[in-house]
């Protein structure tokens, strides 16, 4: 285990390209057989398996059984990569059913989709969203050959970036974290991103996007400071926010990722990242909404400026921070009952514990439907609206269109708790296939 915990989390030295394959898949294959270990494989890595030639010397036949194994699940090597952490027992490895990996990479030639199914994505890669939705969307920039990434520091760093997110919380995990890349990744598609957006943008926004809430406690800032904790003496403000960066900024260096790029092209990564995830504090919602409206009104945002484009992807990530009331019903009303969920959870414990309960969090007096309501006319609608400004296209206003039928919803819904109800909806377990 030593030997591959080595191999898996720190690679001995940065190769690039077709190397990488042959080099992972020679070692692992013997480190694996050893210790009786079903082989595994990169399959979301198309992007080394595609363009994998036959090493000179090499037979055909021997390719083709290195092609056969490369179809096994990516999720086997991850499941064994968290019990080398210490991160998962023996009793939760279970495979990846075949059947539902085939369906997880069919999805993900829709990932670009509004309506894309996280929730259903995540129960297909067996709780991997976050890894396997952003080693695509490298994969589809080509982002590690334009960075000569190494691909096993990548997969080790976002591995740990998930495994950075509780899973206990109901809302502030790596589920939501993926979400918020996909609606990344949707943004970062509309023209007057993709036409002007650099590959440092790119890598920036997909980092930020993936590691925005990294380490959340699943309570608010409110409840750390009148509880005292050790955040809240770090930080003078955004605690959280600035939790979640100076978090993110450890696991980039501890991974290396970056470490083969130029000092002062990492330090500006870092400070832009910084920049970045410090702008989803929503306490700073208005001083960003009106920067927002007045470049608006006075017609100046131009995206050849570096300030304007990094402006531009601060709001790009508050608006993914905060899209699932812009999502289709089915998926929005999912991420209502699970924002709720957290919410109450922190009111139960401050009631517990005879503090006063924070806005929100009261379950006697409040219900998902009221919270919708107000969160949706009061926070998320007046950044649509400018966003569909500035953006002007079909996915703009679709995600318009939708805010209004989840806000319809929601006002129709009464005071009733659907609590239940969305338990059932939205952590189905997928039952298990052949
Ligand atoms: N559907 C929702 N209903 C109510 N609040 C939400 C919803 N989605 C996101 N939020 C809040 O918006 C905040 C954005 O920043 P945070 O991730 O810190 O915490 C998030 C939640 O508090
Ligand atoms: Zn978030």
């Amino acid at each position: 285990a030593d030997i591959c915990h080595c191999l898996l989390c720190r690679p001995h030295c940065i190769i690039t390209g077709n190397a990488v394959l042959s080099c992972v898949c020679q070692e692992v294959t013997v480190l694996f057989s050893r210790s009786c270990y079903v082989w595994f494989c990169f399959s979301l890595f198309d992007i080394c398996i595609c363009s994998y030639s036959v090493p000179a010397g090499e037979s055909e036949d021997h390719a083709s059984n290195r092609k056969q194994r490369s179809k096994l699940s990516l999720q086997m090597y991850l499941q064994c990569s968290r019990s080398f952490h210490g991160t998962l027992t023996f009793r939760h490895l279970h495979l990846l059913d075949q059947v539902y990996y085939g369906q997880a990479k069919c999805m993900l030639q829709r990932v670009g989709t509004w309506n894309f199914d996280i929730f259903l994505f995540d129960r297909l890669t067996n709780g991997e969203s976050l890894v396997c939705l952003t080693l695509e969307l490298f994969c589809k920039y080509g982002l590690i050959e334009l960075f000569g990434l190494d691909p096993l520091r990548l997969h080790s760093f976002l591995v740990r970036i998930q495994e950075g997110y509780r899973s206990r919380n109901p809302y502030h995990n790596s589920l939501h974290a993926a979400d918020v890349t996909q609606a990344m990744y949707c943004y970062l598609q509309e023209p007057k991103l993709s036409e002007s957006l650099t590959s440092w943008d790119i890598l920036l926004a997909l980092l930020a996007a993936a590691t925005h809430d990294l380490e959340h406690p699943g309570v608010n800032q409110n409840f750390l400071l009148k509880n005292d904790h050790f955040l809240a003496s770090l930080y003078q403000n955004s605690v959280l926010e600035n939790h979640h960066w100076k978090s993110a900024l450890s696991h980039l260096r501890e991974s290396g990722l970056l470490s083969h790029l130029p000092i002062e092209d990492r330090h500006r990564m870092e400070e832009r990242l910084g920049s970045l995830i410090l702008a989803t504090d929503i306490s700073r919602q208005n001083e960003f909404l009106s920067r927002f409206k007045a470049h608006l009104d006075r017609k100046d945002l131009n995206m050849s400026s570096p300030e304007h484009r990094q402006f531009i992807l601060q709001m790009a990530l508050k608006c993914a921070d905060i899209c699932n009331p812009c999502r289709p019903n089915s998926l929005s009303t999912c991420w209502s009952h699970c924002v709720t969920k957290e919410f109450f959870q922190q009111g139960d414990v401050e009631r517990a514990h005879r503090h006063d309960v924070s806005p929100l969090c009261d379950r006697h007096s409040n219900s998902v439907a009221i919270i919708q309501k107000s969160f949706i006319s009061y926070v998320v609608e007046p950044l649509f609206v400018q966003w569909a400004r500035f953006c002007d296209t079909p996915l703009s206003h679709c995600m318009l269109g939708y805010m209004k039928q989840n806000k319809k919803y929601w006002s129709n819904a009464g005071q009733e708790d659907l609590m239940d109800n969305a338990q059932t909806t939205c952590c189905k377990v997928l039952p298990r296939g052949t």
